[in-house]
């Protein structure tokens, strides 16, 4: 297992900056996604980690030894494309076997290693069909099967699910990640896609504008989110504007919200008071309003079924509107009154320290 550690990594194209001196630690064995907008500079990133494209400036080590300057056939890396990128004149078997004929590795061993690998994709039946056989899942586990097969110190992926369909996707996410804890090697995945980035890392790094804007575990960056921006990037969000009251001893601020008075720690201090809170739609509670709970009153302007949740627009008695996800339990309509409840601890706010 290979620690990756990527320091002031930077990449011009000419005058336009890709990727702007991020730093990144990534443990042994552990998976990472890249995960950002369009053209924010994941691909580019990971282009640099396997040697495709040079750094303009920084360091990628691996286990502390610096490789910019290894050429990418000598920096011993598992690659799987979006694309698949399989030999279509070749067979499953000849298409795992290829990396290791390059490396010289004898007959008997390649047959081995490669029916070892067919087996941990369970493709074993499959060796002797060619790519335009096999369905578009089948064929990205015969990519990911060649990319392990020459048993890279790293694993990088960029965006391998993307050509998949969304029930296939979810599928495969599983099946990526059951595998690579089983290997234990070092990955970084590329995606733009925040439920697989979440679903599948220890942890992920969050891009924007070729800079990173918030690495860490996915409940951190969900729950604790750096910024709006990326707050808004990995779910939906509403966000309330607050005015702190007071403070307390212990360092707890007191906040008041168009939902109530809020207790927050860890505030970062705002000279005039004001402060930014976002709530996660599913954080929120409703009851009817003949229930007679504590909280916030308010209607319902708008739902949305699907299936296993439902989205509900309200507005709030103040004026202010909100977005809320629940279960399917209790169905409120247009126009149903209804009170508003939050365990306080589900607020954040943005600027406050981790
Ligand atoms: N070969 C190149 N020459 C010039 N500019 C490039 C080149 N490759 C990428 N770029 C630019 O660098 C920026 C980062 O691109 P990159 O492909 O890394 O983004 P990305 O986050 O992977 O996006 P996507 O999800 O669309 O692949 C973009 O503005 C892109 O236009």
């Amino acid at each position: 297992m290979t620690e990756v550690s990527i320091e002031a990594l930077t990449k011009h194209y000419g005058a336009s900056l890709a990727v702007n001196g991020i730093s990144v630690k990534i443990a042994k064995g552990e998976f990472i996604s890249l995960l950002g907008p369009s053209g924010c500079g994941k691909t580019t990133t990971l282009k640099m980690i396997a040697g495709f494209e040079d750094a303009t400036s920084g360091a990628i080590r691996f286990d502390g030894q610096d490789v910019v300057h290894v050429p990418a056939e000598k920096r011993d890396i598992g690659m799987v494309f979006q694309s698949y990128a399989l030999f279509p004149h070749m067979t499953v078997a000849q298409n795992l076997a290829f990396g290791l004929e390059m490396r010289r590795r004898p007959k008997r061993e390649i047959a081995e290693r490669t029916a070892r690998v067919l087996d941990m994709v369970q493709l074993s039946g499959y060796a002797d069909r060619y790519p335009r056989q096999l369905s578009g899942g089948q064929q990205q586990r015969v990519a990911l099967a060649r990319a392990l097969v020459i048993e890279p110190r790293i694993l990088l992926l960029d965006e391998p699910l993307a050509n998949l369909d969304a029930k296939l996707r979810e599928e495969m996410r599983v099946f990526i990640r059951d595998l690579q804890k089983r290997v234990g090697i070092t990955t970084v995945y590329v995606t733009h896609d925040q439920a697989e980035a979440m679903t599948m890392s220890d942890r992920v790094v969050v891009m924007f504008g070729g800079q990173i804007a918030q690495y860490g575990a996915p409940a951190d960056i969900y729950d604790r989110p750096a910024s709006l921006e990326v707050a808004q990037f990995v779910g939906q969000v509403n966000i309330l504007s607050g005015r702190l009251l007071s403070t307390e001893a212990n360092d707890i601020s007191i906040i008041d919200t168009a939902l109530g008075t809020v207790r927050i720690g860890n505030m970062p201090r705002s000279p005039d008071g004001a402060v930014t809170l976002v709530l996660r739609p599913e954080a929120v509670e409703l009851f009817p309003e003949s229930a007679g709970q504590m909280g916030t009153p308010a209607t319902i302007t708008a739902s949305y079924y699907s299936g296993s949740l439902i989205d509900y627009r309200l507005a709030l008695d103040s004026g202010d509107t909100m977005n809320v996800q629940t279960f399917p339990r209790s169905r409120f309509s247009p126009g149903d009154r209804v009170t508003v409840k939050v365990d306080g601890d589900r607020f954040w706010a943005l600027g406050a320290a981790a």
